[in-house]
């Protein structure tokens, strides 16, 4: 899929932010450890990510009811199997989140190879780790994982932060027979929301300190929920970002601000001082300082931090910095691809090498044809299209679609003028 795009467009009116990718396609997955009817809300329907894994659901055997216009699902599980899957290719990361709840049932799990972006080594011994450590046999098969046994408590101590690893050890915790420590926990804003709807299902967790997490299993089932998925704070990053460098008057509502204080300090260290109530933040030329916008330096890491996923928005700003700005990456230092295809905006002006990128301004951006690499590479090539002088396109869009819910419908009711097609 690609997108046409006429240049030099500013943003003007008011946007959403929606649910959060990286909670929404967990606390799915979380949902086939119910017994019961799980209800989910401000559930991002349109996000690619999520469309696939709801199919995938229903052919394990998950029944999903979608309601569209109230962003909302209803989902129940009568039975869950692997056995009649014949295609194992499904292109998300998350497929080892699917393990918790067919174990639960059955013992018995086929796990798709998670997918994903291609931004550098993904392993998934972690969560073989997991499973292995909850008293089940893996074995890797060619077309998928096989998982076996019944999940049993234990201790899982992760050698490195780990979103994925974490995510899936609660899981199967939940539901295991008997305690499980998990040590070095990583808890994201999106990891507290699973645990916020782990615990509504009725799941024992007991948070002590910032990296230990203690779960009493319930040996099995648990039981039905209601969950509103929390808004994302990368979307709402990539609204301000592009609200700032536009020019035009654009109000950004269901801002979860504090789970974005460092990203915000970094903006404000840059130039952008914004306006903002408990949840809504009003982006205009006023927000940017009688200097301009400044060079930075950052290095994306864990949160609190700045997340790798938030860097090449601060790339693309570094397109309007009056000087030098470096951005690093200290956990996926092969995510450059994407900066390549930026740098067609404006030549010269970006220097990728691993693990840092050095962007020149200011510039002035030209009209480009760009190609996708990955979700947040492909949402900044579509920002420098906008902004770009002349008319630009960038294929392979659906990567971007990906993480953007209603992408083109918010894009188009901001005034921006885009052509998306096949
Ligand atoms: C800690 C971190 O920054 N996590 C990021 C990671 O989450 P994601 O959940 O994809 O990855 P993890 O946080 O689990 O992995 C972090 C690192 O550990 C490695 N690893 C992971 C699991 C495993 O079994 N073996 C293994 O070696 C990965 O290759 C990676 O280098 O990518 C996502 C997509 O960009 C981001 O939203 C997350 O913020
Ligand atoms: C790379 C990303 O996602 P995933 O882990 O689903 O590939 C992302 O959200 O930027």
């Amino acid at each position: 899929m690609k997108v046409k795009l006429a240049g030099s467009q500013s943003l003007n009116g008011a946007v959403t932010v929606s649910g959060a990718k990286n909670s929404a396609t967990r606390v799915l997955a979380a949902a086939l450890l119910s017994s019961g009817c799980v209800n989910l809300r401000n559930f991002p329907l349109a996000l690619e990510d999520a469309k696939a894994k709801i199919n995938f659901m229903q052919e394990l055997g998950a029944k999903i009811k979608i309601n569209e216009p109230q962003s909302e699902l209803e989902l129940s599980v009568p039975t869950l199997s692997f056995d009649g899957i014949k295609d194992f290719s499904l292109p998300i990361r998350t497929t080892y989140l699917l393990a918790a709840g067919a174990l639960a049932r059955n013992g018995h799990a086929k796990v798709p190879y998670p997918g994903g972006c291609k931004i550098g080594s993904r392993g998934y011994d972690l969560h073989m780790m997991v499973w292995r450590q909850l008293g089940c046999a893996v074995d890797e098969c060619p077309e998928y994982i096989d998982v076996r046994g019944r999940l049993t408590g234990g201790v899982i101590d992760f050698p490195i932060s780990t979103v994925g690893g974490t995510e899936n050890a609660l899981m199967c915790a939940s539901v295991a027979s008997g305690e499980t420590l998990i040590r070095n926990a990583y808890v994201t804003p999106e990891i507290s929301d699973l645990i916020a709807f782990l615990r509504e299902m009725g799941a024992h967790i007991v948070q002590e300190g910032s990296s230990h997490i203690r779960v009493q299993g319930s040996g099995g089932l648990l039981r039905g929920a209601s969950f509103s998925i929390m808004p994302d704070r990368i979307e709402a990053l990539t609204w301000i970002i592009l609200g700032a460098v536009t020019g035009g008057n654009l109000l950004v509502h269901n801002v979860p601000f504090e789970t974005m204080e460092v990203p915000l300090i970094h903006l404000r260290d840059a130039g952008i001082d914004l306006f903002r109530n408990s949840s809504t933040v009003m982006v205009s030329p006023d927000c940017i300082g009688p200097h301009g916008i400044q060079p930075f330096e950052l290095a994306t890491g864990t949160h609190p931090g700045v997340i790798s996923d938030m860097q090449s928005f601060f790339a693309f700003l570094g397109f309007f910095a009056n000087g030098r700005s470096v951005v690093f990456d200290y956990r996926y230092p092969e995510r450059i691809a994407y900066a390549h295809e930026l740098e067609k905006f404006a030549p010269g002006a970006i220097v990728a090498e691993p693990g840092k990128i050095t962007v020149q301004g200011p510039n002035r951006l030209h009209g480009a044809k760009a190609k996708s690499t990955d979700l947040r590479g492909s949402m900044a090539q579509i920002m420098a299209a906008i902004c770009a002088e002349g008319e630009s396109q960038v294929d392979g869009v659906e990567l971007a679609l990906r993480g953007y819910n209603n992408l083109p419908e918010k894009l188009a009711s901001l005034g921006v003028s885009a052509q998306w097609s096949d």
